[in-house]
């Protein structure tokens, strides 16, 4: 029998208002990927991230996260989620990076059970993954872009996630720190097996990083491999379809001959 998914999401649509944001999305994340999400500006990638969340429910279709409904999920420590422009701390901000990683253990019902010594071990810990355990006793706010990114993604691990979503980690990084920010990723997902799902504009380097590509604009354009989608790019979208359907055909028809 094959592993449950860790994300299922089945033929949803969602409207804020009277627009759709996204309309008829189909895909799933198998435990171990690295997907990464992609698409222009306002294309639904937040909004679907969202939904996955269950900040918000979908008006069509059905969302599974864990091999459960997301309407019933409440295994919300499993989860660690980096929003977009975490990183935007100023300098005068007056928390420590500790801090910042410890309030990653207030649950989603907002009980505070973080002052306990464990959670500080649970804290040190986290920051020893994304390699600044140095910083703990530093103000968020003196640290660049890239730490504090790395500082938010110890936060998102703290309750030992099986799933780490980032919304857009790479912006305010600069380049070089993008390059240790990708290893760090790849890393949590090769060695500490942690499933990931990222959105991200890096179109051209995703595919070196990630292990599956969704690409989208309100519906879904492709989803598949980062082997496939670099085809995709590669041949244009319309030729790539071609090429899928004929071989679909070519198998079916072989299917169907051998079996007369
Ligand atoms: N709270 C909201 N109320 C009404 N419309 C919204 C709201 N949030 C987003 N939208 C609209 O929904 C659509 C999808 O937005 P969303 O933020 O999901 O896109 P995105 O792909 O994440 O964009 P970006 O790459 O710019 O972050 C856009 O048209 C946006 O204007």
């Amino acid at each position: 029998m094959s592993e449950p998914k860790i994300v299922e999401v089945k033929n949803v649509s969602f409207r804020y208002e009277k627009e759709w944001a996204i309309e008829h999305v189909n895909f799933s994340i198998d435990k171990g990927q690295f997907l990464g999400l992609v698409g222009p500006n306002g294309s639904g990638k937040s909004t679907l991230i969202y939904l996955i969340l269950g900040l918000i429910k979908p008006n069509k279709g059905s969302i599974r996260v864990f091999d459960e409904s997301i309407t019933h999920f409440n295994k919300w420590k499993e989860i660690g989620y980096v929003p977009q422009k975490a990183n935007s701390f100023n300098t005068g901000f007056p928390a420590s990076v500790l801090e910042v990683v410890k309030s990653g253990l207030v649950s989603r019902l907002g009980i505070f059970r973080f002052l306990k010594r464990k959670h500080t071990q649970k804290a040190i810990e986290a920051l020893k993954i994304v390699d600044m355990e140095d910083f703990a006793k530093s103000n968020i706010g003196e640290l660049s872009g890239g730490q504090q990114q790395r500082v938010f993604i110890a936060r998102a691990l703290v309750s030992d996630p099986s799933l780490l979503i980032l919304d857009e980690p790479t912006v305010g990084v600069d380049t070089k720190h993008v390059t240790d920010l990708y290893d760090l990723l790849g890393r949590l997902n090769k060695k500490n097996g942690i499933t990931l799902l990222m959105i991200t504009h890096d179109i051209g380097t995703i595919t070196e990083h990630a292990t599956h590509v969704v690409s989208m604009n309100k519906t879904i354009n492709f989803y598949g491999t980062s082997e496939d989608y670099n085809q995709y790019n590669a041949q244009g979208s319309l030729q790539w379809y071609r090429e899928q359907s004929d071989q679909a055909f070519v198998t079916t028809h072989k299917e169907v001959t051998s079996d007369v």
